[in-house]
């Protein structure tokens, strides 16, 4: 458009004819002046808290999130420590590590990198993990209580997907919400936690027919399906909140999400971009919930709240 005056709507993310734009990198930037505050609070009753990261492998992705998480830590003042390990580990070493940091009391936080080499028994892993300090909230126990309607420490992706709606104002009591994906660690627990809140939650999935049956009907339509340009226009009401939790690599080394940006973004009232939502509030809960495990142990909050 190189000498042109552009005057299209369609490039003004506020503009009338298209949607907000949800921008979960501003929004996880912005709430790392309040965890900072709250980081101090902890440290002037001589608690700092403390991320141990656990890294199996060389998966260049994980290593690239391992790197962002461990840098988030540096940027609010959490104490992260790295533990990384060649593919071969075996299942008996990273239980012993596991215990090691279950039982450190300056170890607020453990995270484990997913995925893990095949060879690794990630469920026993996961369950391994001390629920208290499971700040990734993949325990059992953690999920249980997310099926209760509790959150003890409710999973990053899900839990900075609410962040994100309640940021941008988005009601969600009694709203019509789609969840298109049903893993264990985004569909499922988002699901929960919208029900939670009194949705009406439906989960479609790869093996769901007609998919844009369903997703027409969302007033908000929540993608983690891993396809690319799987949601598009057609398939979205006019209006609806789009919020796009898909990670592709396509072959050009371009990162984009489940959903047809340019397309969709004229006909939702907010959409969330690929990169620069939903991932970076991963990483921005990922904190919080540390924080809050460190704030447990000060005593400064009860050991589970309510949604
Ligand atoms: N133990 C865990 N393993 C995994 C998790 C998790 O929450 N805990 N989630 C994902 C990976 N992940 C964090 O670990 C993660 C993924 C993507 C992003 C992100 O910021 N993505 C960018 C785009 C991709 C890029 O730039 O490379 C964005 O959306 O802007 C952050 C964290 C699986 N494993
Ligand atoms: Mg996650």
């Amino acid at each position: 458009m190189k000498g042109t005056i552009v005057t299209s709507t369609a490039l003004k993310p506020d503009a009338p004819t298209g949607a907000t734009i949800i921008d979960g990198k501003a929004v996880a930037l912005k709430m790392r002046d309040e965890q900072r505050a709250r980081i101090e609070a902890l440290q002037a009753r001589g608690v700092t808290p403390g991320l141990a990261v656990v890294l199996v492998g060389e998966d260049p992705a994980s290593s690239i999130y391992v790197r962002r998480k461990v840098k988030a830590c540096e940027a609010v003042g959490i104490k992260s420590i790295s533990h990384r390990y060649p593919a071969t580990i075996s299942n008996e070493e990273l239980l012993v590590l596991i215990g090691k940091l279950n039982a450190d009391p300056n170890v607020h936080g453990i995270l484990v990198q997913l995925p893990l080499p095949a060879h690794i028994d990630m469920a026993k892993v996961l369950e391994t993990i001390a629920p208290e300090k499971d700040v990734d909230g993949f325990h059992l126990y953690n999920v249980g209580a997310l099926v209760v309607g509790r959150q003890i420490f409710p999973p990053c992706t899900p839990y900075g997907v609410m962040h994100l709606l309640e940021h941008s104002g988005i009601e969600i009591e009694g709203r019509n919400v789609v969840v298109v994906g049903a893993s264990n660690i985004v569909g499922k627990p988002m699901a929960l936690m919208l029900m939670a809140r009194d949705a009406t939650v439906a989960i479609c999935h790869a093996k769901t027919r007609d998919l844009g049956q369903w997703t027409i009907l969302a007033d908000i339509l929540v993608v983690a399906a891993g396809v690319p340009n799987l949601i598009v226009p057609q398939m979205v009401k006019t209006g609806a909140v789009v919020i796009d939790v898909g990670i592709n690599r396509l072959a050009d080394g371009r990162i984009v999400g489940d959903v047809d940006f340019e397309g969709v973004r004229k006909k939702a009232s907010h959409i969330s971009p690929v990169p620069g939502g939903v991932g970076p509030m991963t990483i921005a809960m990922l904190l919080e919930n540390t924080i809050i495990s460190a704030e447990r142990t000060a005593g400064i909050r009860g050991p589970a709240d309510e949604f």
